[in-house]
């Protein structure tokens, strides 16, 4: 299942809608951050990279109201120490390690607290 999948249907499960937005380049993913208003119970992000090297996704998160809850897939301290995160510290929660399922886990976790 991919993660778009894994976002419906547990957005749909706690009756949400998942707007998902997937981009290739950093711009897109901050677009759609900066983009969102006022109807957005949440952000989930998994940004890949960008987690360890974009100060403006960061800057970006930090000015969203509603929660933001960072996905992780795999365990990066795993891949080597120096691949900190510069998204944690503006996230509401951060789920790591738990695969594509850390989606699931997201939205569970925002519908249990939004
Ligand atoms: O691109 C990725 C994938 C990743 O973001 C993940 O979700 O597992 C973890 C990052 O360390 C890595 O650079």
């Amino acid at each position: 299942m991919t993660a778009r999948a894994y976002l419906g249907f547990s957005a749909a499960a706690h009756g949400f809608t998942a707007h998902c937005v997937q981009s290739a380049d950093e711009a897109g993913i901050i677009h759609a951050v900066l983009n969102a208003d006022a109807s957005v119970r949440g952000i989930v992000i998994g940004a890949g990279e960008a987690v360890h090297s974009s100060v403006a996704l960061r800057d970006a998160l930090a000015g969203v109201r509603s929660p933001v809850i960072e996905v992780v897939a795999c365990r990066p301290n795993q891949l080597g120490e120096f691949r900190s995160s510069l998204l944690s510290s503006v996230s509401t929660a951060v789920i790591i390690g738990a695969g594509i399922h850390g989606f699931k886990l997201a939205i569970d976790h925002l519908a249990a607290t939004v």
